[in-house]
């Protein structure tokens, strides 16, 4: 599903970000990525969607070889790979639906199944009743559900979650990760950075961690493994 070899990323005012990389995260796999901070988790994630092009080795997703990916066919990659990020991200303009609806429209989906998709999602993220609300009505984990139908909407083989539950009080996170583990047992691969020591400890999954730029730990229901 994902698979990096050899991979290198300096960014061009020469941090060494990810300094070989090579990792293979199988289809249904829910991974959590930990570091310190600055270790080069988000780099990591960041390779994975093609925000950013590594510097040096190959990345395979969802058979898509992202080093040679041309720039016009990355919307057919993000067609596959849904992104939630720590601060939500949603257009304020729009409403919940709105928002979880352009997803579709950007792709050119038909109206009746955006229409159709959208309501579904909503409801599977426990929203269906504030579909019409704007982000600014809604709380934190409410946002942090839409982004999440958002990214789900399309049917992606990988959702890419970077710090997802960064902004959020813990029980609002226990809500996130319940809905994320529940994406993941319906058949979604999840990559996971995160700082939350808590929900590693004790919703036990595949653990990477970084640190300065190189994987150092690589464990089936691992531990967090660091204090903060
Ligand atoms: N666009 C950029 N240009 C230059 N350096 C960058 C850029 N983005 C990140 N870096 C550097 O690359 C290294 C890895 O950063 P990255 O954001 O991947 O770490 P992280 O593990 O996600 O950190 P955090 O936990 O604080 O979010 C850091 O030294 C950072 O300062």
């Amino acid at each position: 599903m994902i698979e990096m070899q050899d991979v290198w990323k300096t960014y061009p005012d020469g941090t060494h970000a990810l300094r070989g990389i090579s990792v293979k995260v199988d289809s249904n796999e829910f991974v959590y990525v930990v570091g310190p901070s600055g270790a080069g988790k988000s780099t990591f994630m960041k390779l994975i969607y093609r925000e950013e092009r590594p510097t040096k080795g190959q990345i395979f997703v969802d058979n898509f070889n992202l080093a040679k990916l041309k720039r016009r066919k990355i919307p057919y990659l993000r067609r596959n790979i849904g992104v939630i990020f720590q601060d939500f991200r949603l257009l304020p303009k729009l409403t919940a639906a709105e928002n979880v609806a352009f997803a579709m429209e950007v792709i050119e989906a038909p109206p009746k199944l955006i229409k159709r998709r959208t309501a579904e999602v909503l409801e599977l993220v426990g929203l269906a009743d504030k579909k019409n609300s704007y982000p600014s009505q809604l709380s934190g984990g409410e946002q942090q559900r839409v982004a999440i139908a958002r990214a789900i909407v399309n049917n992606p083989a990988v959702i890419v979650a970077d710090e997802p539950t960064g902004n959020l009080d813990p029980d609002t996170s226990w809500g996130i990760m319940r809905l994320l583990e529940e994406i993941n047992y319906r058949g979604t691969t999840i990559v996971m950075a995160t700082h939350n020591k808590e929900i590693v400890n004790t919703m036990r999954k595949r653990v990477i961690a970084i640190e300065n730029g190189v994987i150092v730990r690589d464990e089936q229901r691992g531990e967090y493994g660091y204090e903060d």
